[in-house]
């Protein structure tokens, strides 16, 4: 499958339907009031709960990531599509265990997007393996990977408080955990029909912290299943609920289904950084949040658990949220 690290299948229709979506309002959460001890904490706590738990996703504003940072992550993203392919080539490889994977073969079908992914936290570790071209790559793409995980951390004790599980749940794991980028780029839409870029499906791991350069993401209202378009404010930072914070939650809160369309007056490049526990470090349901009336309905798994998932699933079709869930068909 060549489907990426991170996501797996789900609810696919292939092609969008003609007309436009309609744009979905995305609850905005204000991150320097995060950083207050007194009630205006509390007040965005209680906004942080209601979006995970009614759409599974919402934007960040005031997040303190530079203009100039993310501008350039996202020119390091687009040089790097654009450079030689033999620079490009060098990181192709079916093997999904790779530090970095550079992927190309969804163009020309009924859908289109190159990829390349890497892991990104510790930097130090991560950082040699990463492509040398365009020479700026490792500058801009690390700071940006340093920058959006700070802000990750204090989003996801933030959600654990919202959960009432209390910001230190989950003592150093959160900071011992996984940050893999995944830089997407897709190209303008053009009469051939063709107008999917990423297929639906939602992300493993906790959240997931997306930069566009463009508009293009589409998110399935839980409530109605109808593709929402997602209109994403210059300097603002888009989040997602992933699978594993789904499972530790017991389902108190739902991972978003989405999907990337192509964009009919731009070609588009996004970073999806994405966050989680570490390799081996099984997720299960919080105890504090399973009882007699709300049983715990999803199997401890890990990263490497989602990475053997993949290539088991290559024709199934199943998504890995689903092969979680406690009593699901095998
Ligand atoms: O490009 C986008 O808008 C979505 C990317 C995405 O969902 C992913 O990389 O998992
Ligand atoms: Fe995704």
């Amino acid at each position: 499958m060549s489907a990426a690290l991170l996501s797996s299948i789900s609810l696919a229709p292939p092609l969008v339907p003609n007309g436009e979506p309609e744009s979905m309002q995305m609850p905005v959460i204000d991150f320097s009031k995060l950083q207050q001890t007194d009630g205006s904490r509390l007040a965005v706590i209680r906004d942080v709960e209601t979006a995970c738990r009614e759409i599974g996703c919402f934007q960040v504003i005031n997040h303190g990531i530079s203009k100039s940072v993310m501008e350039g992550a996202l020119s390091a993203a687009n040089d790097f599509f654009e450079s030689p392919a033999e620079s490009k080539a060098m990181f192709t490889s079916p093997d999904i265990t790779k530090p970095v994977r550079y992927d190309c073969s969804n163009e020309g079908i009924n859908k289109s997007r190159s990829y390349l992914k890497h892991y990104a936290h510790p930097l130090e570790e991560w950082i040699k393996f990463w492509p040398r071209e365009p020479p700026s790559y490792r500058i801009k793409m690390g700071q940006y990977a340093v920058e959006i995980r700070r802000v990750a951390l204090c989003l996801m004790h933030a959600i654990l408080q919202s959960l009432g599980l209390g910001q230190a749940y989950l003592g150093t794991k959160l900071e011992e955990g996984i940050q893999l980028l995944a830089v997407n780029s897709y190209p303008q839409s053009t009469q051939t029909g063709v107008t999917l870029g990423l297929d639906p499906h939602s992300d493993y791991g906790f959240i997931t912290i997306l930069l566009p350069s463009c508009p293009g993401l589409e998110v399935m209202d839980p409530k109605t299943k109808v593709w929402m378009s997602v209109l994403q404010p210059e300097d603002t930072l888009h989040v997602h609920i992933g699978d594993h914070l789904e499972a530790l939650s017991n389902g108190k809160y739902r991972t978003v289904v989405h999907r990337a369309v192509l964009n009919s007056e731009n070609s588009r490049v996004s970073i999806a950084s994405i966050h989680g526990l570490a390799m081996n470090e099984k997720v299960r349901s919080a105890e504090e949040l399973v009882d007699e009336q709300n049983p715990a309905m999803y199997k401890e798994s890990s990263f490497r658990d989602f990475l053997d998932f993949l290539p088991s699933n290559d024709t199934k079709n199943k998504s890995y949220i689903d092969s979680l869930r406690i009593g699901a068909a095998e």
